[in-house]
């Protein structure tokens, strides 16, 4: 059994909007070391714990977490279409520990997933078919939130069996920190809005532009100060890489959902990413911290921050 972890903040902004002077080539010398880490680690099992945003899971079925058995990326802002290389019976068998282990387990055979799960795998490894890979949908954005305890049990659960296993398993966290993007909440939607969030999968081409558009439009506003999304916060951004890097996984039961979206944004919540991550790899005992790298970045909206680490 060898374990490591990848947490790190997404954007679908990469490549649409230019982060500020230097900023782009200090992220790209950081995602070099860290894709030198993952080849080195050379993973024989990935599990990737990602968030979608209305383009997989809406709100006509939204479950606190999954384990796909079996997943595609939808290729939204030029992440990777097709299929993920899922072992169906690994994935199978988690969801049956999970279950033991009194955790309510959903399953999807047929996940589709945008971004927040397909951009990370996708960087880090070459493309989302490259290693066998066992997505865990994570709900960031839809309300209701479970308490984030619910989610550290979920990632110790998730790490006691992949401890089990004779695997070198990469543990992915994808989300994250601080940020509020122009994903429509249920509460202040319009009605044609509530439609989509209800069931909007298999958006027409246009439809995904438009939507690809205004985020864009808003990366690019937010930079200059000119729009009305949250600020990022760097505090507590840095307070909760902090509370990571430190391993002490019970302090992630404290973070109250509304107190976050409060403090951080409503995609603040995407850190249930990060938490059931830490909490697998910890549930091995002491984990040594490789990377710890992060900026606030205006333009990808993001509070971008990206820690590795390896069981001690
Ligand atoms: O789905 C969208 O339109 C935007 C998503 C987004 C924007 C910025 C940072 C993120 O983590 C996102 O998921
Ligand atoms: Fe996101």
């Amino acid at each position: 059994m060898t374990l490591a972890m990848v947490c790190t903040s997404h954007t679908p902004l990469m490549g649409f909007t230019e982060p500020a002077a230097g900023v782009r080539e200090e992220f790209d010398a950081m995602l070099d070391r860290v894709r030198a880490f993952v080849a080195e680690f050379d993973p024989t099992l990935v599990v990737s714990f990602g968030p979608d945003h209305y383009n997989g899971f809406f709100y006509d079925l939204m479950p606190p977490y999954a384990v796909c058995l079996a997943a595609e990326g939808v290729g939204d802002f030029d992440t990777a279409a097709g299929p993920f290389d899922v072992p169906e019976g690994l994935a199978m068998q988690l969801a049956e520990h999970l279950a033991a282990r009194e955790l309510d387990v959903t399953i999807s055979r047929h996940a589709q997933l945008d971004h927040g799960a397909v951009q990370i795998p996708e960087l880090l490894l070459g493309g989302i078919d490259r290693v066998p890979t066992i997505p865990v949908f994570v709900n960031g954005v839809a309300n209701p939130f479970v308490p984030m305890r619910r989610i550290r049990l979920l990632g110790e659960a998730i790490g006691e069996y992949a401890g089990s296993l004779d695997e070198r398993v990469l543990f992915i966290g994808s989300g994250g920190l601080s940020h509020d993007p122009p994903v429509p909440r249920w509460a202040s939607a319009t009605e044609t809005q509530r439609e989509f969030l209800l069931a909007g999968r298999n958006p027409t081409p246009e439809a995904r532009a438009a939507r690809q558009q205004r985020t864009i439009d808003t990366g690019v506003a937010f930079a200059k100060g000119e729009a009305t999304i949250q600020d990022l916060n760097p505090e507590w951004d840095r307070a909760f890489m902090e509370l990571c890097a430190s391993g002490e996984v019970e302090g992630f039961d404290a973070y109250a959902a509304d107190e976050m979206t409060a403090a951080a944004g409503h995609s603040s919540h995407e850190v249930r990413c990060w938490v059931a991550a830490c909490a697998a790899l910890r549930s091995a005992g002491p984990y040594v911290i490789h990377e710890n790298w992060y900026r606030a970045i205006p333009e990808w909206i993001a509070g971008f921050g990206v820690l590795t680490a390896t069981t001690a």
